[in-house]
């Protein structure tokens, strides 16, 4: 076994599930839902953002029963650390905005800089509405811009550092079936 495979694994081992793998599925339906009932007759873009976003979009996707179309952004801001940076974009959407109904999905809002810059830039390029949904979203009063808030929401944390649906610890466990707190952190 491989130094980080076992250092990794004690990481799990010890971490505190804070929602289950049933939760974040009945989560997941809760989501689908609303957004089928908001934007299911829009012709909207699904915007993931990776990598994080990844395993949301997976999982929300074969619950929209409805036609929409798939692109992605990359961009980072934590770089695996535990802490946020500057905000460094990697990949650009491909697809034409302008004029679209746009959906970002993405694992968390914790301060919300990565969401807020995103809708702004899709703004920039034309969309016409832009909505945005995290799995999670992170209880505490550091939020960079107070008023923003995401359209959906699927679940509510502490203010934990966390892993699992998408999310990493040191670029490890974005495959956690739940959400786990880091001991310590
Ligand atoms: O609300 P914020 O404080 O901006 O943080 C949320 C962002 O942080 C994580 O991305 P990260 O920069 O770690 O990149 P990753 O998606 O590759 O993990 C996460 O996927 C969100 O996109
Ligand atoms: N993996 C992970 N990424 C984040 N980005 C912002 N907050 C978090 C967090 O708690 N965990």
């Amino acid at each position: 076994m491989s130094r980080n495979t076992a250092e990794m694994q004690q990481v799990f081992d010890e971490a505190d599930c804070i929602y289950t793998e049933g939760q974040v599925s009945e989560a997941m339906d809760r989501l689908a839902g609303e957004i089928t009932a908001t934007i299911g007759d829009q012709d909207p873009l699904i915007l993931c953002i990776m990598n994080g976003g990844l395993v949301v979009a997976g999982q929300l996707l074969p619950r929209l029963a409805f036609p929409l179309q798939l692109d992605y952004a990359q961009l980072s801001r934590y770089r695996g650390n535990t802490t946020g940076g500057e905000l460094e974009w990697k990949v650009h959407p491909q697809t034409r905005l302008s004029g679209r109904t746009v959906l970002i999905v993405d694992d968390i809002l914790d301060e919300g800089d990565t969401l807020a810059a995103l809708t702004e830039a899709c703004q920039t390029e034309g969309a016409e509405r832009v909505w945005t949904l995290a799995l999670v979203e992170k209880h505490h009063d550091r939020k960079s811009q107070p008023g923003f808030e995401a359209d959906f929401i699927g679940l509510q944390t502490p203010d934990r550092y966390l892993f699992g649906y998408g999310m990493d610890y040191q670029g490890y466990w974005r495959n956690a079936p739940g959400i786990y707190a880091v001991r310590g952190l």
